[in-house]
């Protein structure tokens, strides 16, 4: 029988012997909501020589930003990158996010990128700085080296066994599961706490499955199916992996790739179950429920161990705060310090912004009397900008807008004709990329709905799309005009 059968583990994450949780919750750095609209964008493009390619890895155009920021990743790469932040300025729809995704598809995924939106610092429940702060520490990772005694083995049963609700008397629980593992050497059978079966059903482990269970922790890793498995479907997107050799209980090094944040988040939740002894109990010891600046002292303190140690090594990330226009005097200045630190991820900012005020220098006094603020190109103090390195992004000819429209046309299965196609592009130089793109699903639409048969969406629907949507510029046009009418009168 196993020894985690008798101990109390749970599927939480439980401190290892440095005292801090090192078991990674679902990575922190997802968020796919703004990643849609770049799903064509693979990397930036480069030629060996690091020239811009014409098109490759989804990007069009936009040569010397593209060759710039190949620049900066060969810094990056060498562990180069010295505080100075990387600034993206151009006209909107210029491609300033996608470069700043393409740079960290180029990193890979094992390091973070972290991407934000200035205005999401503005919360009336947490401060502007924490906001920041967390983000910084999605953006650095860590990559932990740690030796633990694991069983592990292709799945070969797995039973859970219920009894009576010894709480309720209403309903059943699960009193123990029995898990079956094997190995090239020999097999085992484990009878586990109910709170690793809960951890097996998170990862969603059936027969078949090669997995890891820590002895002490009670965590479940599906490492992935078992080879013997592999002819079952002619096309799976499943990772096959040998059954593991040795004995099933063993002690494995085990890499782990969490960021900071996820190390706050891990220690700051309390631990153990939801009955009332555990909640009593996390109240005696003290159990946190919110990350202070006190508890990321601790976690860097630990880290800062693990670094020495050779235990842990550092992979400072990549943070991206598109409209940096839309963070306050308050934020520069935390901005400012935080870039000094030497666990500083790589911060890449953009805005589309010429010259304005910087928020929160513009004040309304007493006796009516009033100031603008400052104002500074892009909305950022000086002495921010000139620790910059500036890459600047430039307007789209139609015959690039027309290739991008095209590539976005094939992504998103969208039939349209040589001349629709021209139209757009010709109407993208006059408003913007994004307008244009931004019209390609509701044409498709429309094009569907009148049950036209042929070619896919015409110079037509686009049209009739230009009198139901307007752009920017013609909006403006028409308030203009509204103005002028009201002063006549
Ligand atoms: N050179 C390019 N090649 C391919 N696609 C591009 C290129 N430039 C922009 N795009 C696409 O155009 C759209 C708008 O670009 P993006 O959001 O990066 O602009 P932006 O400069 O960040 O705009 P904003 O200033 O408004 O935030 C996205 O779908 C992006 O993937």
């Amino acid at each position: 029988m196993s020894a985690i059968a008798s101990s109390s583990s749970t599927s939480a994450p439980q401190p290892n012997s440095g005292g801090i949780i090192t078991q990674p919750p679902p990575p922190s750095t997802l968020r796919e909501s703004r990643i849609a609209t770049h799903s064509h964008i693979k990397g930036l493009g480069l030629a060996d020589d690091g020239t811009a390619m014409d098109f490759s890895q989804g990007f069009i155009g936009q040569t010397l930003a593209r060759e710039a920021l190949g620049l900066h990743l060969s810094l990056l790469k060498m562990g180069r990158h010295s505080g100075r932040p990387l600034l993206l300025v151009g006209p909107p729809g210029t491609g300033k996010t996608a470069l700043a995704l393409a740079l960290s598809q180029e990193l890979g995924s094992k390091v973070p990128f972290c991407a934000m939106v200035g205005s999401e610092v503005y919360s009336g429940e947490v401060k502007k700085t924490e906001v920041l702060g967390s983000c910084f520490r999605r953006a650095i990772g860590l990559r932990i080296k740690e030796t633990k005694e694991v069983y592990e083995g292709e799945v070969t049963e797995l039973t859970p066994s219920e009894a009576e609700n010894p709480l309720s008397g209403y309903g059943k629980t699960i009193s123990h599961v029995i898990v079956g593992l094997k190995t090239v050497k020999g097999t085992k059978q484990l009878r586990l706490d109910p709170s690793v079966y809960e951890a097996i059903q998170k990862e969603r482990v059936v027969i078949g499955d090669v997995i890891y269970i820590e002895a002490n922790t009670g965590a479940v890793k599906r490492v992935g199916r078992s080879d013997a498995y592999a002819s079952e479907y002619d096309l799976e997107a499943e990772e096959y992996v040998p059954l593991p050799k040795g004995d099933v209980h063993k002690r494995k090094e085990l890499v782990q790739d969490v960021t900071l944040n996820d190390l706050d988040m891990a220690n700051a939740k309390p631990q153990g179950g939801q009955d009332i002894m555990s909640v009593m109990g996390q109240l005696v010891k003290g159990g946190r429920t919110e990350v202070t600046d006190k508890l990321r002292k601790e976690i860097n303190k630990v880290v800062d161990k693990y670094i020495e140690q050779g235990v842990a090594e550092l992979v400072p990330g990549v943070l991206f705060i598109d409209e940096v226009h839309m963070l306050d005097m308050e934020c520069f200045t935390y901005l400012n310090r935080a870039l000094e630190s030497p666990m500083s991820p790589y911060v890449v900012l953009a805005s589309n912004r010429g010259i304005c005020t910087i928020r929160g220098t513009e004040y309304d006094g007493i006796l009516g009397s009033s100031s603008e603020g400052i104002r500074s190109p892009h909305g950022i103090p000086i002495d921010l900008l000139d620790r910059c390195m500036i890459v600047k992004t430039s307007l789209y000819r139609k015959e690039e807008i027309k290739r991008i429209l095209e590539m976005r046309c094939k992504i998103e299965g969208i039939q349209i004709t040589g001349e629709a196609l021209d139209r757009l592009a010709e109407q993208g130089e006059k408003t913007s990329l994004r307008f244009v793109l931004q019209l390609l699903t509701p044409s498709n639409i429309l094009n569907k709905t009148k049950g036209a048969v042929g070619a896919g969406v015409s110079v037509e629907d686009v049209l009739e799309l230009n009198e139901l949507f307007l752009d920017a510029k013609r909006s403006t046009g028409i308030l203009k005009d509204l103005e002028d009418l009201e002063n006549k009168y």
